[in-house]
């Protein structure tokens, strides 16, 4: 006997599904939880079924994840979550509902400007420690609408990530656009994404016009040219009726030029899509700074004068020290982190053996 997909699920959360007729019986941890009365087409039974096995099923997420710590800020709380194993991810409680959740501990693409990259991959963070992220914060308010911008890179964890999305976007009742796929681009995404059944909106992390630029500041992305990209990325809007978010972290001196504004004029305009400037939300003993508040101001006005819709976008939480990976890192010890990655090069690069 084929299983459904939802039964597959069900017994991926240690549930065991008993289908007696009009009914289904959900075995949890040896109690039965009986689901309703089976509608015409399974289609319409499953989220009943799904919203009456609930507490049982976040009981058993909840062995997956707490939270550690949690950090107020204006724009946004950041909660600190410890997994199973005592690997720490950091979720953003966002407004208007929004929850940033991570996808992987560190990260392996290590951009110079993100803390998260500069402690390189650690481990995958599973389909159920994304899912229990989300029911951790809907305990303290309402979610609806879950971004993938959180700590890791979603096309180096693309299954666990898209069985998430796949999830959120049926059994969790969250609007397909309200799933937000944030990437630095990759052939995988662009090929997986339209043949999923819940087609999340997608944000490409693009930072600069100029390839050269783009490598250095993201070393382990894939080489896909920038205006590749936005190709990739203006098909994937029309097929999908959701803009493009191209994300642009704002640094100063490096991609806030006058010569930028011009090719981003020259390569976003008329394009289903929106300029998300992020001003740089700087670490610890950093190079980088962000552009003082009226050049950033000007950016903008600058780019919508000239046909470019642009927002600015802050990293939520800066103002409790909570960029990206940084609390994580505080929570293990920041130097921890950047000396093991120092490590690792050397010895990748032959400059150290051990
Ligand atoms: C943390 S990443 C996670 C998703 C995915 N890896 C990506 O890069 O799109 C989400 C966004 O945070 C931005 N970001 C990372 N570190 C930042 C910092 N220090 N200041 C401002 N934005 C930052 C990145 O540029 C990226 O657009
Ligand atoms: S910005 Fe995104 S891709 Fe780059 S290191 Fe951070 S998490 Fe990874």
């Amino acid at each position: 006997m084929r299983l459904s997909d939802f039964d597959q699920r069900l017994i991926a959360l240690g549930a065991l599904p008993v289908h007696r007729g009009r009914v289904m019986r959900v075995w949890l941890k040896g109690q039965a939880i009986d689901t309703g009365t089976r509608r015409r087409s399974s289609e319409h039974f499953l989220p009943l079924a799904l919203r009456e096995a609930v507490p049982a099923l976040t009981a058993e997420l909840d062995g997956l994840a707490r939270i550690r710590s949690e950090h107020a800020g204006n724009d946004g709380s950041r909660l600190l979550v410890e997994l199973a194993d005592g690997q720490m991810v950091e979720s953003v409680l966002l407004p208007r509902d929004g929850l940033c959740v991570s996808t992987q501990v560190g990260c392996a693409v290590g951009c110079r400007f993100c803390m998260t990259g500069k402690s390189g991959l650690i481990r995958q963070v599973s389909s159920m420690e994304i899912l229990a992220q989300v029911v951790l914060a809907r305990r303290q308010r309402t979610v609806k609408k879950v971004v993938f911008m959180g700590m890791g890179e979603p096309a180096h964890n693309l299954e666990n990530v898209l069985e998430a999305i796949d999830l959120l976007g049926t059994e969790g009742s969250i609007g397909h656009k309200n799933l937000v796929f944030s990437t630095v681009g990759d052939l995988r995404v662009f090929e997986a994404l339209p043949q999923q059944r819940v087609k999340p909106a997608l944000a490409l992390s693009l930072h600069t016009t100029k390839a050269q630029l783009r490598e250095h500041l993201l070393p382990r992305a894939p080489k896909i040219a920038p205006e590749a990209l936005i190709e990739l990325g203006e098909r994937y809007a029309r097929d999908t009726g959701y803009p493009i978010q191209y994300q642009w972290t704002l640094l100063k001196g490096i991609n806030d030029g006058d010569d930028e504004l011009d090719a981003i004029v020259r390569l976003l305009k008329g394009k289903y899509g929106v300029l998300n400037v992020i001003p740089f939300n700087s670490l610890e003993g950093d190079d980088y700074r962000r552009p003082d508040a009226e050049r950033i101001r000007e950016i903008v006005r600058t780019l919508h004068s000239r046909g470019v819709l642009t927002k600015v976008r802050n990293s939520a939480g800066q103002d409790v020290d909570g960029g990206c990976g940084q609390l994580r890192a505080r929570a293990v010890g920041a130097e921890q982190v950047v000396e093991l990655r120092q490590r690792r090069v050397a010895i990748a690069t032959g400059r150290a053996t051990t």
